[in-house]
């Protein structure tokens, strides 16, 4: 063998050695053309030994995280596939069907017009773990380099409108949600989960004028696509719904969401840090959907962020108060730094104008405590005022619950509503069989007597405070000090403090 090896060399040693040196000088002294012609060659040979083209849809895209409709379609399209093909899937359950999902890595062959085509879902893991990087998550398409035109210019397409098609019919709508905690990897990212509220218009007890406004409202929303653009307004809607808890906020949040088969983003906005997180949360909703945050007042001292700009130098001088202010500070800052500012941008700013169809929603239970700028027309469109059930609100309860349209029992707590204040949620608490089949009789007298129990309550509560009025105003004029005698309204006192 040695010897072989020897007489080799011996034969091409010299050879070898001077096509080493040529290929050193040539590296040296013409590097770029060789170069472009080595990467000319080994694309070649590439394509020679792997004719396949693939081509990736990431499920966000951008830097912006803005997600990406072309995934959606593809993941409704290959679902209608997968569950005939696919040999791993994964499956969720929702109220009406199952869904079933190609799993991660199996392959999916469609075929259009004798064209074969492979799909997969795809993960690129980060090697860290930071706020920056997470999880990409894309769909794979590989196919034959001979097909290229077909696909880009008439399969893509396909897909694409089908996959639009299937969602329109029958897509699973999406709740998703912000925060995750200081330390999660979900920050400045949504998490979702399969959206299925059951509330309707037709199940939320109000005003059925009210209702009707709304249905109207929004339908002319959903058809004003060439109008909104025609008047250069960007396509979105504002409400704001105030009233006491329990009147039915969140309830009609998610009747307007199925009725115009949106998806939701509520958005928590004590879980974002700062406006920049705001921007990079927003930006990555996509259209056809409602924005909410709930309870606006608690989640941002708006009007309270304002001041404190104006109050630093006003209020605050020498050390301890200087001290005193960077600890509350950076108080604050630890909860959230998302300013009022940021959050009007965010409302009528550019990311609404790119894709649209939103409707954004904020609620409160004190309409009073916001800052006008925020809840002006034009931001919040319409102001919506949800408040304690009347007659026609209860019926709405009573098909709900009880599935009763009448009874002898109605006119009786049509008197009561009348004279109490009662939310939808309190009654519906009453209409609620408690124990198996409550008898329906037996949840109307529930609720008739909890009516008459609250009429009470609220008598002997303006009863009391009638008496402490009265109190009150009978000894207005002098206000009691140390060294006063104690008051009184018998004349004969009266005379004799008069007299001293
Ligand atoms: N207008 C309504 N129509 C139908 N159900 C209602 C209505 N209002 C309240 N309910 C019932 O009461 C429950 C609480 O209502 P909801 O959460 O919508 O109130 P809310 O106004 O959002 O209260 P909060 O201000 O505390 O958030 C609901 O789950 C629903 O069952
Ligand atoms: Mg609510």
């Amino acid at each position: 063998m040695n010897k072989t090896m020897g007489e080799i060399w011996s034969l091409f040693g010299s050879k070898i050695a001077s096509i080493l040196v040529m290929w050193a000088m040539i590296e040296r002294y013409m590097p770029r053309y060789f170069r472009a012609l080595t990467d000319r060659f080994s694309q070649k040979l590439d394509k020679l030994l792997n004719p396949y083209i693939e081509i990736k849809f990431f499920e966000y895209s951008g830097n912006y995280m803005r997600s990406n409709d072309a995934f959606s379609a593809i993941e409704n399209y290959l679902s209608s596939k997968s569950a005939a093909q696919a040999r791993k899937l994964t499956c969720s359950a929702t109220r009406n069907s199952l869904v079933l999902k190609v799993d991660d890595y199996e392959e999916v062959i469609d075929e259009l017009k004798g064209v074969k085509l492979a799909w997969s879902l795809r993960k690129i893991v980060p090697v860290d773990k930071s706020f920056s990087s997470f999880e990409k998550i894309y769909y794979r398409l590989t196919f034959h380099g001979r097909h290229r035109k077909f696909v880009t210019k008439t399969y893509l397409k396909y897909v694409l409108d089908e996959g639009k098609a299937i969602s329109m019919g029958k897509r699973q709508r999406k709740l998703y949600t912000n925060g995750g905690g200081e330390y999660s990897d979900k920050i400045g990212k949504w998490s979702h989960v399969i959206f299925e509220h059951p509330a309707t218009f037709e199940t939320v007890a109000m005003d059925p004028e009210k209702k009707k406004e709304i249905i109207d409202d929004l339908n002319t929303f959903k058809n004003s696509k060439e109008y909104y653009a025609k008047i250069g307004k960007p396509w979105k809607r504002g409400y704001l719904l105030f009233g006491p808890p329990g009147t039915g906020k969140s309830t009609l949040i998610a009747a307007i969401a199925n009725f115009l088969s949106y998806d939701v983003y509520d958005i928590e906005l004590t879980a974002v840090k700062s406006n920049a997180e705001l921007r990079k949360l927003l930006t990555g909703i996509s259209s056809r959907s409602v924005v909410v945050i709930e309870d606006i007042d608690c989640s941002l001292k708006l009007t309270g962020q304002r001041k404190t700009e104006n109050e630093k130098d006003e209020t605050e001088d020498g050390a301890v108060g200087v001290v005193k202010k960077q600890v509350e500070e950076s108080k604050e800052e630890k909860k959230t730094q998302v300013t009022l500012s940021g959050l009007l941008n965010f409302i009528d700013g550019i990311w609404s104008a790119s894709g649209g169809e939103r409707v954004i929603i904020f609620t409160t239970n004190y309409v009073e405590k916001l800052d006008q700028a925020l809840i002006r027309r034009g931001r919040m469109d319409k102001h919506i005022e949800l408040s304690y059930c009347g007659f026609e609100g209860f019926k709405v309860l009573a098909r709900n619950y009880l599935n009763l349209e009448s009874h002898q029992g109605f006119e009786e707590i049509r008197g009561l509503l009348e004279e109490t204040k009662v939310t939808p949620a309190d009654i519906a608490e009453n209409l609620m069989p408690k124990v198996g089949n409550e008898d329906p009789e037996r949840c109307l007298e529930r609720l008739i007597q909890a009516l008459k129990n609250s009429k009470e309550e609220a008598t002997k509560k303006i009863e009391k405070e009638k008496e402490t009025a009265t109190i009150e105003s009978s000894g207005e004029d002098s206000p009691m000090e140390i060294g006063d005698e104690v008051k009184t309204s018998d004349p004969k006192m009266k005379n004799k403090k008069k007299d001293a």
